[in-house]
């Protein structure tokens, strides 16, 4: 097994893909990951319209051809006709993660009482975790990071702070992350010293 982690990054979002604005999703998950992210990764992007069938071959592609571990949607989970973000997510699924969909609205109720709007959920496909982001470009830092006092300190922990032990146990490389950014949580037993990762 390669220690370098393989990230999916899925855009979703019709006027992004079809030229009418510039996609600001990918840059923003690609910067958030490179500051985050203490070992090596890389990247495979993918900017698609709100359409289910394009998602779900986005994310079977991802997980199953590319081997990513892990796959970022960001876009389409709010309530609208055209988002279907989840609902593709969940088609392609093997299990559900509930905790990450009820933490990441917990952060963004933090920032915008409209988070109950979003529907993102998180999912496990084969040995992959796949995690939907609203789509706002900010929502991304948002979700990923948590919400912190004046001072730094963690107020509500982001999801990213859980990624690296769910990628372990699902028996995928081990990742480890830049505590000023956001700090990987996982039992003691799970550590690996600095000199054998
Ligand atoms: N990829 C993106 N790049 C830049 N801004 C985005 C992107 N996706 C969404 N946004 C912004 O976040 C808002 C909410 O995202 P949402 O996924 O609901 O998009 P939308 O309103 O369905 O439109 P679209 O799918 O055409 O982006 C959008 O209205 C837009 O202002
Ligand atoms: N962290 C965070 N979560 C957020 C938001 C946000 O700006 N920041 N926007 C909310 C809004 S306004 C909506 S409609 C839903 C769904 O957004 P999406 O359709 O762009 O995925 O996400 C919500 N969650």
């Amino acid at each position: 097994m390669s220690d370098v982690l393989k990230i999916g990054l899925v855009s979703v979002s019709d006027r992004a893909s079809s030229g009418v604005y510039d996609d600001k999703g990918i840059p923003a998950l690609r910067d958030w990951l490179t500051a985050a992210l203490a070992t090596p990764f890389e990247l495979v992007t993918r900017l698609i319209p709100d359409e289910q069938a394009q998602i779900e071959a986005a994310l079977c592609e991802l997980v199953d051809i590319a081997c990513c571990r892990l796959v970022l949607t960001t876009g389409g989970t709010g309530p609208a006709l055209r988002d279907v973000t989840p609902d593709a997510t969940l088609a392609v699924a093997d299990r559900l993660m509930p905790g990450f969909g009820e933490q990441m609205r917990q952060v963004s109720l933090h920032y915008v009482p409209t988070a109950i709007l979003s529907r993102q959920v998180g999912v496990v496909r084969k040995q992959s975790l796949i995690l939907n982001l609203p789509g706002q470009p900010k929502s991304i830092r948002e979700t990923l990071e948590g919400v912190r006092d004046a001072d730094g300190k963690v107020l509500v922990h982001g999801v990213f702070a859980s990624v690296p032990y769910c990628i372990q146990l699902l028996d995928g490389p081990y990742v480890d992350t830049h505590p000023a950014v956001v700090t990987a949580f996982r039992p003691k037993s799970a550590i690996q010293p600095k000199d054998e990762q």
